[in-house]
């Protein structure tokens, strides 16, 4: 539905708040007011929800727009949502309104680092070989469609891996450790309960998909990525090599693209101030792009937008539906909230949209780890399942699992 045009839909009622909350210590800046609901903490700053008052409706992104016009109808520009879209367009968001939205500085106090000595049982699905192998079948499908119209330019494979551990995996901790990167938002937001238990989705994403402020948006796109090093001359050319690289720097273009391409028809001007530059996050070097635009109407609200963008070619590919299609034949798994959008917006239309990656679905004692890389013509599918390895990093740290090596067969 075109943003610009909304009709007035009618108010659906609001869904009853969820049955479970994760509990929270150290992010609550006022413990005894309730559990916390979700939490986003990005350069110092840190957005708490306190306790669930409402749910948004599910729904896909289709009736989104109409769905959030409803919600803030009735419950009033100064309330906030905030949530998950899946991967896939037509499954249900999950967005809540919290009893008290508390925005502070982070506690000070330093995260502590996880101890390696609770053990955990490590599933792949699949190993580094596996995906590789996934990544060359993508590979010739792209060399058997090349020159034709609408041949596949680029695609985002994933994997994940699942770590289970002897109790319930303490989701605050692991949150507090995310949050050390300063580069990254770190998030923790609640999803639909799994056989009865409750699920989160938490991760340090380093993506701004979509922010928007009044009548300026912002979007930070990053596609080309290479593993940081401990050793700084070694980690300086690992840079150097990633911003030399023209697989990543064409594998980042389209990316770019494709953002400009979505938002410019919403905007009366739209730029790129910096252009492509190199961006880190404590494990990972990326190429970034940051792009910022005016709205032509600039209650146009954040999330719609968001949900305009999404999936971007940083998690899906181009042509987007071809490349959504290939994705759930060659990964043979339902990507659910990973690669989705994570964020919030408010009933003025303000909010920001992260690219829900480097992140771990969490259930009880099991995680659930997911990285991706982009495919296009000229990648190396063993550098690829590397790459994957590496994005693993932010993670299993925050969760106190040590490196995994993968043996290459
Ligand atoms: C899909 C992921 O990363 C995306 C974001 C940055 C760099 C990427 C890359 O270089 O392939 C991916 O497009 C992920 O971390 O799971």
């Amino acid at each position: 539905m075109n943003a610009l045009t909304r009709p007035e839909p009618a108010a659906p009622p609001l869904a009853a708040p969820p049955p479970h909350v994760f509990p929270q210590k150290a992010t609550d800046p006022s413990p005894g007011e309730g559990l916390s609901l979700f939490a986003f903490q990005s350069r110092g700053a840190l957005l708490h929800g306190l306790g669930a008052a409402a749910a948004l409706p599910r729904g896909p992104v289709a009736t989104l727009d109409a769905r959030l016009a409803a919600f803030f109808r009735s419950a009033g520009t100064e309330a906030t949502l905030a949530g998950a879209l899946p991967f896939d367009r037509s499954g249900d968001d999950c967005l809540w309104q919290a009893r008290r939205v508390a925005r502070s500085a982070p506690p000070v106090q330093g995260a502590a680092r996880a101890e390696h000595t609770i053990p955990w049982h490590l599933d792949h699905a699949p190993d580094a070989a596996g995906y590789a192998e996934a990544v060359g079948r993508a590979l010739h499908l792209m060399a058997d469609e090349a020159g034709t119209a609408g041949a596949l330019e680029k695609i985002v494979l994933s994997r994940s891996l699942v770590a289970t551990a002897e109790r319930d995996i303490d989701v605050a901790s692991v949150f507090r450790r995310l949050a050390a990167d300063p580069a990254a938002t770190a998030f923790l937001v609640p999803l639909p309960d799994r056989d009865g238990l409750p699920r989160v989705m938490a991760g340090a994403t380093p993506e701004l998909l979509l922010g928007k402020s009044g009548g300026r948006v912002s979007s930070h796109p990053l596609a080309g990525s290479a593993r940081r090093r401990a050793d700084l001359a070694e980690d300086a050319a690992a840079a150097a090599g990633l911003a030399a690289s023209a697989k990543d720097r064409r594998e980042h273009a389209i990316v770019v693209e494709f953002i400009l391409d979505t938002l410019a028809p919403f905007c009366r001007r739209l730029f790129r101030p910096q252009g492509m530059a190199l961006a880190s996050t404590a494990s990972m070097w990326h190429l970034g792009t940051r792009i910022e635009g005016d709205l032509k109407e600039p209650e146009v609200p954040a999330a719609v937008l968001a949900a305009m963008l999404h999936p971007t070619p940083a998690v899906c590919g181009v042509p987007r539906e071809k490349a959504a299609r290939h994705i759930g034949a060659l990964e043979g798994y339902a990507r659910d909230f990973y690669a989705g959008a994570v964020g919030w917006c408010d009933g003025r239309g303000d909010g920001a949209w992260y690219v829900t990656i480097r992140c771990a679905e969490i259930c009880g004692r099991r995680a659930r780890l997911y990285a991706g890389a982009g495919i296009v013509p000229g990648s190396d599918p063993h550098a690829e399942a590397e790459e994957t390895a590496a994005k693993y990093t932010a993670l299993l740290t925050a969760l106190g699992i040590p490196p995994v090596r993968e043996v290459r067969s």
